[in-house]
């Protein structure tokens, strides 16, 4: 029986070059991806309204997982009925995995005083700082402040302090996920448990019981994704080392850094495997 390969890629650092957020090297592979009928689906620690953005110009118009997994996307076009658990949202259903932002915004707040400025945060910055601290441009910053379920802090101390800082938020009760520049503070989500449950809803409602899935990632914020499918892709970063993973077998490692890495890694899948 042949099987459907769902494609869960993370977004900076791997789709997009961790520096300038381009992906031009990844858009031949796109267009063989979508000739194959083969979902592309982000998963990233971006906004949904980011995302607007970004799947509008790559042309893709599936499901995506939102925020560190806090949220997954599914389009009313392709799942025809709501899937169980999920809110409705205009042209969406929508499963949420976490309390909204201001609860993280509140409980972030229960530490100023321990650690002040060791630290910030999207809340509390203007655009312009977070156009500083992450090259992106005005609107794109804008977009990344519009979250609903999640808050990325910016730490500035010691490594020492910051995994106390981590301890103390994971008493309180959230789960903290380190991306390429930001902590990122939520309950507890994860791409993993996002891929999880969306490889289940396409093989509960499109009847897609044989499905192959492929996650592509470069920092510990994917590791959940990539310890869950059934291939896993590391991409080479210019900021930090490869992920570590328990698994210890079906990983690709790419040599190539973003997008270029992306490309060469699904090139290998799609002949060897798929
Ligand atoms: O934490 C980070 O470094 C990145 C990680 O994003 P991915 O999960 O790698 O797509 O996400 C934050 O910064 C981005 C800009 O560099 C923003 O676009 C995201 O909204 C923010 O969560």
């Amino acid at each position: 029986m042949l099987k459907q390969v769902l494609v869960f890629t993370d977004m900076d650092g791997t789709l997009l070059d961790h520096d300038n957020y381009d992906y031009s090297p990844a858009l031949d592979m796109l267009n063989t991806l979508k000739s194959k009928h083969f979902p592309v689906i982000p998963a990233t620690s971006k906004t949904k309204a980011e995302l607007d953005v970004l799947m509008a110009e790559l042309q893709l118009s599936g499901p995506c997982i939102v925020e560190n997994g806090a949220a997954i996307y599914l389009p009313q076009h392709l799942f025809h009925t709501r899937p169980e658990g999920c809110i409705e949202k205009p042209g969406y259903w929508v499963k949420e995995f976490v309390r909204p932002r201001p609860h993280w915004l509140d409980l972030i707040s229960k530490l100023f005083s321990e650690f002040d400025s060791e630290f910030l945060q999207f809340s509390n910055m203007s655009n312009q700082d977070i156009i500083q601290y992450t090259g992106l441009d005005e609107k794109s910053a804008r977009l990344a402040n519009t979250r609903l379920y999640s808050e990325p802090v910016k730490w500035l101390g010691t490594l020492e302090r910051k995994t106390l800082f981590i301890a103390q938020l994971q008493q309180l009760g959230a789960n903290v996920l380190q991306g390429g520049r930001f902590l990122g503070v939520s309950g507890q989500c994860d791409k993993g448990l996002a891929l999880i449950w969306l490889v289940d809803a396409y093989q509960r409602q499109l009847g897609l019981r044989a499905t192959v899935s492929i996650a592509l990632g470069d920092s510990n914020n994917d590791v959940a994704m990539l310890e869950a499918s059934d291939i896993a892709v590391r991409i080479k970063s210019p900021t930090h080392n490869f992920p570590t993973l328990t698994r210890t077998s079906g990983i690709y490692d790419s040599s190539l850094m973003g997008p270029s890495g992306w490309s060469e890694c699904l090139s290998k899948i799609l002949i060897r495997e798929c």
